[in-house]
């Protein structure tokens, strides 16, 4: 690979001016005249307007990336004094845009590098040596001691080198740049009687790449030489007569250099044999001209140069160009190849010098002889060797000339696939952050569909249950139902017996009315006979006053006739006989009598009914004690049943509080849980971030792949499964017990207010006023509608309408007792009454029970209807309710199995919904 050599020429100061090189049309060729003299063709030659930057981009930057990838490079400034090499290598002042800092600052941000992996490592070192006037200064050498003092040694393993070089490990782009200028610095700066030493000495600077490749057993080794090559303008000096002038050895390197740089280019076999030990310069870079490593040399040139000076170092440049390389990437291999090499020389040369010291001249020519017999038969075998090396080597360079050819475009596209990777890398975040989102929106829908499917199969529990509970209250509701219709039945036959009661009631109350027509109307005859009989007895009284008078007038007669007498007639003779006047009392106070049994008779009647009135009155006072007594019991049984009834709401109460415990206990089960799942996945976090670890430092493989995590997470889901496997049952368990006790609970409940109705009734069927029949059972009626179903609700309605009915009959029944009470009253007040209004509101009272009876009827009759429509309206409703299960039930498991198909693991039945909303 041939040497690139590009130009660069210097922006012109103002005596300048006005002058330019000849260059060709195309810009790449400079001439010394036109038609004629010396021209060298550059690969690229940079005009005064292009940048350091630019010099640095287009003809550095494609070395550096080879030598950060294992091959030797070499940038060589050339050119006469005050061309601008400096200029071009380190700027002025500091200045960052310049080769050396551009190149430090290019190869700490290198892209092979960076892009090594974490377990690769690398280093750099940096030396620097100035050769003036062949002596080799060291520029990096802090020490105090003489630097000038290093001597040029060779071995197998490192070939020609410095000994006693310092070597400066930097590790960052500015502390090699502050090494540099502490180097660039120590130049050897003073002036002589030959002009400035700068011009006359050679700076190099040697940056050493070392990488370690995880991947790799051995490392790679890599070497960058930056020289400043002395005043090109002495090569245009007579070579023989400027040794007069100056010191030999003060141009010795540049003329050595100029021609190794010929032999070069005239030879460019690899089986050349290049003498570089004339000088060290030439010595110290025998890789970077000839040897394994790929060199550039920027040329700078002065814009208005002496055209011999330009002649010489374009002569120079142009030959520099036909110098071919052989640079190859430093494996182990090839340096191990080369070492063999280099010990089989040196083992050559120790032989020949000591075989030259002891034999005489006759005998040393002989075996010189031998030796370049020797020497010329290895040389085939090396040609061999050698020739098998180039044809690779030619490969090697048709792929490098390829690459070389393609560098510029590579470049581009290194920046647009750079572009392309930020791009890329950039899409893939944007992909991994959309990853991450579909992934957490999965797992959100997978979690939302477990809980669907949960909760559906919770509705399904809970539509099952309705579905019992709905058979359940339906046959509840169907004994009630046969309930009402017995009390119904037994209501009617009551009504049937009252009616019956009543008819018997009417034809005794018209017996007696008709009765008391017949004793009215005796009554009547009674005072018309007692009337009578006054008027009788007024007449007997003043027949009586007669009687006297007639006794009186008798007796007066009779004392008349007595005295009259006297002439023997008595007065006993004067009046009627005594038969005659027996019968005219007879006649005179005959009735008297017959009204006198008349009215013992009645007497003696109405004792007889005021005895049998008395006896019933006692009979009825025994009765009524009875029932007392009866009563009484019946209160105390009421009372036993109140206080059961109590008891029974006080466990009530109590299960109510089991059941808040419950409650309290589910939700401290449900805290462990938490608690127990948050440790479990602390536990995963801490064992993922360990493998994690350990994977970085490659002992173990990844964490995804490895089993045991797998089995950690199986245990440890099959622990949280069957945790709640039997927690659920305990919960199911102790549910099932509440739900029983509740039960058992509302059947004492029901038990008692139906011994309580039927108490009630009984108290009520008495009728009498002393005793309390207590409230309406309606009272005690649960009212709390969570826990009533809804046949319970409407049987509390039933028993309210009952309740509301049962007041209504007790008023009217009230009013009935009332009327009944009235008619004595209107019997007793009907001498001072009408006949005829007495019958009129007797009727109206007859009118009023047959509006009663008949209003009675129609609400009894009512009622059945709505009874019998409300427990159709139930049935139905129950009907479609078990249709609508039944339906749904299949399409709940259908959904079910198709969400366990889509979510494709099983769903633990342990997980409540509750847990899972929480
Ligand atoms: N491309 C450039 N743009 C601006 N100024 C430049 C450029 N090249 C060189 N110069 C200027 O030219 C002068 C000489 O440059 P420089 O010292 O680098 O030459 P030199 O070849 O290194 O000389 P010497 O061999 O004596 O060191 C400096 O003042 C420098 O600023």
């Amino acid at each position: 690979m041939n040497v690139d050599v590009v130009g660069r020429i210097r922006p012109a100061r103002r005596p300048e001016q006005g002058h330019s090189l000849l260059t060709s049309a195309e810009g790449k060729t400079i001439y010394t005249a036109l038609g004629g003299g010396a021209s060298c063709r550059f690969q690229e030659v940079f005009d005064q307007n292009a940048s350091t930057q630019k010099v640095f981009s287009r003809t550095v930057e494609p070395l550096l990336n080879v030598f950060t990838e294992g091959m030797n490079a070499c940038v060589v400034v050339f050119g006469e004094t005050d061309s601008g090499k400096s200029y071009t290598l380190i700027g002025e002042k500091n200045d960052r845009l310049a080769i050396i800092p551009l190149a430090i600052d290019y190869i700490f941000g290198a892209p092979y590098l960076q892009n090594l992996q974490a377990t690769a490592m690398w280093s750099l070192t940096i030396s620097m040596y100035e050769i003036y006037a062949e002596v080799l200064k060291d520029l990096l050498d802090s020490s105090g001691m003489d630097p000038a003092n290093l001597k040029i040694a060779c071995n197998a393993q490192d070939g020609t080198f410095i000994k006693g070089l310092n070597r400066v490990a930097v590790s960052s782009a500015a502390d090699a740049t502050s090494t540099f200028r502490q180097g660039w610095a120590r130049r050897t700066g003073a002036s002589t009687d030959f002009g400035p030493a700068a011009s006359h000495a050679t700076v190099v600077t040697q940056l050493d790449l070392l990488v370690q490749d995880g991947n790799e057993m051995h490392p790679t080794k890599s070497s960058l030489q930056i020289i400043d090559l002395p005043g090109a303008e002495k090569l245009a000096d007579d070579k023989n007569t400027s040794h007069f002038q100056e010191s030999p050895l003060l141009n010795k390197s540049l003329h050595v250099f100029a021609q190794v740089v010929s032999d070069l280019a005239g030879t460019p076999y690899p089986d050349r044999v290049i003498n570089y030990s004339e000088s060290k310069l030439t010595q110290l870079t025998q890789e970077a001209f000839g040897g394994n490593c790929k060199t550039r040399v920027i040329c700078c040139l002065p814009p208005k140069p002496e055209t011999n000076r330009l002649a010489a170092v374009l002569r120079t440049c142009s030959t520099l160009s036909q110098v071919k390389n052989f640079p190859v990437l430093n494996d182990y291999f090839v340096e191990s190849l080369v070492t063999q090499y280099r010990a089989r020389i040196l083992a050559l040369q120790h032989q020949s010098f000591q075989e030259m010291g002891t034999k005489g001249d006759g005998e040393k020519v002989n075996l010189l002889r031998d030796q370049i017999r020797r020497l010329n038969n290895e040389n085939v075998q090396l040609r061999d060797r050698n020739e098998r090396l180039y044809t690779k080597l030619g490969d090697l360079q048709g792929k490098m000339g390829q690459m070389a050819g393609s560098k510029t475009d590579l470049s581009s596209k290194l920046v647009f696939s750079e572009e392309e990777k930020l791009k890329i890398s950039k899409d893939l975040i944007d992909l991994q952050i959309q990853t991450n989102k579909i992934r957490e929106q999965y797992e959100a829908e997978n979690f939302e569909l477990k809980s669907k499917i949960l909760f559906l199969e919770n509705r399904i529990m809970e539509l099952e249950l309705q579905k019992d509970k709905c058979t359940h209250e339906y046959r509840t509701a169907k004994d009630c139902l046969r309930v009402v219709e017995k009390n119904r039945k037994e209501l009617a036959d009551e009504y049937i017996v009252l009616k019956t009661n009543y008819m018997t009631l009417s034809k005794q109350h018209e017996n007696e009315v008709a009765k008391n027509d017949e004793l009215s109307l005796e009554l009547l005859n009674l005072a018309n006979s007692k009337k009578s009989l006054t008027r009788k007895q007024d007449e007997y009284a003043k027949s009586r006053a007669i009687y006297d008078e007639a006794t009186t007038e008798l007796n007066r007669v009779k004392d008349l006739v007595a005295r009259l007498s006297c002439q023997k007639m008595k007065p006993e003779e004067v009046f009627v006989p005594e038969s005659d006047r027996g019968t005219f009392e007879r006649n005179l106070l005959g009735n008297q009598d017959q009204i006198k049994e008349q009215i013992e008779v009645m007497k003696q009647n109405y004792e007889k009914q005021q005895n049998a009135m008395e006896e019933r009155i006692v009979k009825m006072g025994k009765e009524l004690q009875e029932a007392k007594r009866g009563i009484r019991n019946t209160q105390h049984k009421l009372a036993e049943q109140t206080v059961a009834l109590l008891g029974s709401q006080s466990q009530l109460k109590e299960v109510e509080t089991e059941n808040s415990q419950l409650q309290l206990h589910l939700k401290e089960l449900n805290e462990e849980y938490r608690m127990r799942l948050v440790r479990y996945i602390e536990d995963v976090t801490d064992y993922v971030d360990n493998t994690v670890k350990s994977g970085n430092d490659n002992t173990k493989p990844p964490a995804a792949d490895h089993p045991y995590l797998k089995r950690f997470v199986d245990s440890m889901l099959k622990d949280i499964r069957s945790a709640y496997r039997s927690r659920e049952e305990q919960l199911a368990t102790a549910a099932r017990n509440y739900k029983k006790r509740m039960q058992n609970v509302f059947k004492k409940h029901e038990h008692l207010l139906i011994a309580y109705r039927m108490q009630r009734e009984q108290i009520l069927s008495l009728g009498t006023k002393d005793l309390d029949p207590g409230p309406s059972e309606i009272t005690f009626a649960i009212t709390d509608s969570e826990l009533l179903s809804k046949q319970s609700q409407e049987l509390n309605r039933l028993r309210e309408d009952k309740a509301h009915l049962e007041a209504k009959l007790q008023d009217l029944q009230e009013k009935v007792r009332l009327g009944r009470i009235s008619a004595p009253v209107i019997f007793s007040s009907l001498p001072e009454t009408d006949g005829k209004d007495a019958n009129e509101s007797w009727s109206e009272l007859r009118r009023q029970l047959r509006e009663f009876t008949f209003t009675t009827q129609e609400d009894l009759e009512r009622e059945r209807a709505q009874l019998i429509s409300r427990v159709t309206v139930a049935e139905e409703q129950l009907a479609e309710l078990q249709e609508y299960v039944d339906k749904h039930l299949g399409r709940y498991k259908q959904e079910i199995t198709r969400l366990r198909k889509l979510v494709g693991t099983e769903i633990p039945r342990a997980f409540s919904a509750d847990a899972l909303h929480r």
